[in-house]
């Protein structure tokens, strides 16, 4: 397989998101690894663990590990080194984990026989909005909350964070260009926003400067998400 680095690389992350593995192999096969990197989160590992992640792998697919890992120090770097021996392009944690529990992580990944592998911190996610953020902290905006978690993240050395597209021209000003901004909660035009919240267009997402779009169900629940993909790919350029 081509070395990241000699490979193009694709901005949309499509989120596997199904309940089946055949449904999901049946997905994968009319995509290539040319037009979309793939996310495999909490539900499709609990039910296919990492055998289905290694499939992906070999298909040539760069696969971003979502389990945002939230957890003492010790376990969450256990678990980050795993999932970097694994072969996973991404993996993330909660940023809300700390400075202590980032910083394990990212040795750990360091130390481990797939140093390459990303990792990222994820702020609040996009399926909150002022009222839910209330709940949880007070006094706050979701963007002076993402802004807070963004600069701790990186000051922790990692390589980028999850966030709303909303968030990401705000944190292009505060933060290193080569910082990655990796946004779910993006809907086409008209699309459903389902459970997401602070949801941004593709076309709009990528002018604000965000490295990756983490699309679903938008893609995987189309009548034909090929041409769905294809036409967000055509948009963003
Ligand atoms: O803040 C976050 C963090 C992760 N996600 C994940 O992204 C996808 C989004 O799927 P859609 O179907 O496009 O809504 C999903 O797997 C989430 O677990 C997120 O949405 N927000």
């Amino acid at each position: 397989m081509e070395s990241n680095s000699v490979k193009n690389d694709p901005k949309v992350i499509v989120a596997l998101d199904f309940d089946n593995s055949n449904t999901a192999f049946d997905f994968v096969a009319q995509l290539d690894p040319r037009l979309c990197k793939l996310k495999v989160g909490k539900e499709m590992f609990t039910l296919f663990g990492p055998d289905f992640v290694r499939k992906l792998i070999a298909d040539g697919f760069d696969v971003f590990l979502d389990l945002k890992f939230h957890d003492i120090p010790n376990t969450v770097a256990k678990a980050c080194k795993a999932a970097a021996e694994l072969g996973v392009w991404m993996v993330n944690v909660h940023a809300s984990g700390g400075a202590e529990m980032m910083r394990a992580a990212k040795q750990a990944i360091a130390q481990s026989s797939n140093p390459k592998t990303k990792l990222i911190a994820v702020t609040v996610l996009t399926s909150m909005d002022q009222a839910q953020l209330n709940d949880v902290v007070e006094g706050i905006t979701p963007q002076q909350q993402v802004l807070k978690l963004a600069k701790l993240t990186a000051d922790c050395g990692l390589d980028g964070v999850v966030c709303s597209a909303q968030e990401a021209h705000l944190l292009r000003s505060e933060l290193p260009q080569e910082f990655l901004l990796v946004t779910p909660g993006i809907r086409p035009l008209g699309a459903d926003k389902g459970d997401q919240k602070r949801v941004m267009t593709p076309v709009d997402a990528m002018d604000s400067g965000v490295s990756y779009l983490v699309m679903g169900r938008p893609i995987t629940q189309a009548e034909n998400p090929i041409s769905v993909l294809e036409s967000v790919n055509s948009s963003i350029g």
